[in-house]
């Protein structure tokens, strides 16, 4: 029998980046990132406006190539269709039908998975209360607030129950009692086995995460979890870590 080899055995993380690079043109946004995202933790991602952040996770949700590198999701090199439906992508910009109502616009998203059409409709019930919609249920999403977008695209990324979620910026413009109810879903999601990725600017957001990764200019300076990351620089917050991991670089 051939000896098994260090590439082959399977990955002990749900996701896995090796030297990834991504240039658009002759611009360079990530410089050789490597990362691992363990199983059923809340990981998030924080940097400056513009530092990579979106760029990253695009490539994580397979809607994005890396120009050097691998991203492994699930074991499976991304980007990857048939890994599409194992993750619920909430992306910065909300892709939603303008002309369709609440309603419709969920069930338009949950007949790209297969569900049946009773399980649609307790899915489409629970989310709509998790994100506090269901009194808009039959309003056109054109006349929705930036945060009612949100909470609808928030809405549709949780609707098939996938074992990944990544959120980009999921709470802009959600109020700070939903933001809350909203956080404590997401940790009974990773409780029950969710590996949730999520980009914010939100000091107490980054608090709640199991880990966090730290990426400036396009280059991750830190990882760890928030208590290691105040630990190893002796700060007593993230955004002081923060500071300290970019002085580290400069
Ligand atoms: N399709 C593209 N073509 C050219 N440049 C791009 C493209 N997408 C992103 N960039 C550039 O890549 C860099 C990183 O952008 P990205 O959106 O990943 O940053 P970010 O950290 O998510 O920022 P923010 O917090 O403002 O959302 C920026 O300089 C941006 O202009």
């Amino acid at each position: 029998m051939e000896p098994l080899t260090l590439e082959a055995l399977p990955q002990t993380c749900c996701v896995c980046i090796k030297h990834v690079d991504r240039l658009f043109g002759k611009k360079q946004v990530l410089f050789n990132i490597n990362l691992n995202i363990p199983y059923s933790q809340i990981f998030g991602i924080l940097g400056p406006s513009g530092s990579g952040k979106t760029t990253l996770v695009k490539m994580i949700a397979g809607v994005d190539e890396a120009t050097n590198g691998e991203v492994y999701v699930l074991d499976k090199k991304m980007p990857l269709l048939s890994i599409l439906k194992e993750i619920g992508y909430m992306a910065q910009a909300d892709a939603l039908y303008g002309e369709l109502t609440t309603a419709e616009n969920l069930y338009f998203f949950a007949s790209m998975f297969k569900m049946s059409y009773a399980k649609k409709q307790q899915r489409i019930k629970e989310v709509l209360d998790l994100v506090d919609l269901t009194s808009f249920i039959n309003r056109q999403v054109k006349h929705f607030s930036g945060g009612m977008k949100r909470r609808l695209s928030l809405a549709i990324a949780l609707l098939h129950e996938p074992p990944i979620l990544i959120l980009d910026e999921p709470t802009v413009g959600i109020d700070p009692v939903l933001r809350m109810s909203i956080w404590k879903e997401l940790g009974k999601l990773r409780d029950n086995g969710t590996t949730i990725i999520v980009t914010t600017h939100v000091m107490d957001e980054l608090e709640r995460c199991d880990k966090l990764g730290m990426i400036r200019d396009g280059k991750l300076i830190a990882s760890g979890s928030p208590g290691d990351l105040k630990a190893r620089t002796s700060s007593s917050t993230i955004e002081e870590a923060f500071l300290h991991f970019i002085g580290e670089h400069r």
